[in-house]
C-alpha cells in the first residue's frame, strides 16, 4: 500500500473542515487512512516542530500545509482558494536603512521553499478555479494598511499570507510539499468582526476533495 498524505493544519477547526470535505468526496472504497490530517498548532515554529515529530514517526508520501488565510486585497478575495507556487517566509532577515534585507541577502540559506511541481499540478488541475501565487508565512498576523502595502510591494506575486507555511515546508526536508488555503479576511488594517470564518471553513471543506487526487 502506498505511503499515506499528510495534512496538517494550524488549528483543530481548520483540520475538522478538511476531514469533513475529504469524508464527503471520498472515491468509492477508498482507504480514509490514505489521508491523515492533524492540527500542528499556531505559528512557523509550532507547525515546524510538530510536522517533524510527525514525519519521523510515521512515513508518508508527501505533506501539505492547509487552512484559512488572509488575502491581499485585489489579488485573493474572500472565500477564494489559493495555492502557493513558494511558501516563502516574509519575516525571516534583517532590517536595514535600506529596507528588509531577506536571509537569502545575507546569505544565511533561503526565505522561499517552492511547491513540489508533481503535487502543485495534481491540485491545480483538480481546482482550476483556485488562484495560484506565492503564500507568505509571519510570525504576526499583518494588521495595518503600511504593514500590507510593503508586503505587496515586496512580494508582487504574493496572495495570500498566513503563519505555518515555511515551517511546515522546512520539516518536509524534500519530501514533496504543498500549501493550499482558503481565504478567511483581507490582510490590512485589524478587524477581527470582517473575518469571514464560516465561509472560509466552508471553502476548506469543498476544497479538501481535490486532496484525494494528490493521494495517487
Ligand atoms: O483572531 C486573531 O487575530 C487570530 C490570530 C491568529 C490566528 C487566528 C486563527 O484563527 C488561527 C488560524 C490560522 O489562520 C491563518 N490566518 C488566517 N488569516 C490570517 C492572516 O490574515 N494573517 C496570517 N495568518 C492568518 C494562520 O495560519 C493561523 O494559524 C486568529
Amino acid at each position: 500500500m502506498p505511503y499515506p498524505l499528510l495534512v496538517v493544519t494550524a488549528v483543530p477547526a481548520e483540520a475538522e473542515a478538511i476531514r469533513a470535505g475529504l469524508a464527503a468526496a471520498a472515491p468509492p472504497s477508498t482507504d480514509p487512512a490514505h489521508v491523515v490530517v492533524e492540527p500542528i498548532g499556531v505559528g512557523p515554529a509550532a507547525a515546524a516542530a510538530t510536522t517533524a515529530r510527525l514525519l519521523t514517526t510515521t512515513r508518508y508520501r508527501a505533506v501539505i500545509s492547509a487552512g484559512i488565510a488572509g488575502g491581499f486585497p485585489g489579488r485573493a478575495p474572500l472565500g477564494a482558494t489559493v495555492l502557493a507556487t513558494s511558501s516563502i517566509c516574509a519575516d525571516l532577515g534583517a532590517e536595514s536603512p535600506e529596507g528588509f534585507l531577506p536571509i537569502d541577502e545575507l546569505g544565511f540559506g533561503t526565505s522561499r521553499l517552492p511547491a513540489d511541481p508533481l503535487l502543485f499540478k495534481a491540485l491545480t488541475s483538480a481546482l482550476p478555479q483556485a488562484i495560484a501565487g506565492d503564500i507568505l508565512t509571519l510570525s504576526t498576523v499583518t494588521g495595518t494598511a503600511e504593514t500590507a502595502d510593503r508586503l505587496a510591494a515586496r512580494f508582487p506575486d504574493a496572495v495570500a499570507e498566513a503563519m505555518e507555511g515555511f515551517g511546515v515546508a522546512t520539516a518536509a526536508a524534500g519530501l514533496p510539499f504543498a500549501e493550499l488555503r482558503t481565504i478567511s479576511n483581507p490582510i490590512g488594517p485589524r478587524d477581527r468582526a470582517a473575518w469571514r470564518l464560516k465561509e472560509a471553513f466552508a471553502a476548506l471543506s469543498t476544497a479538501s476533495a481535490a486532496l484525494w487526487t494528490a493521494c495517487g
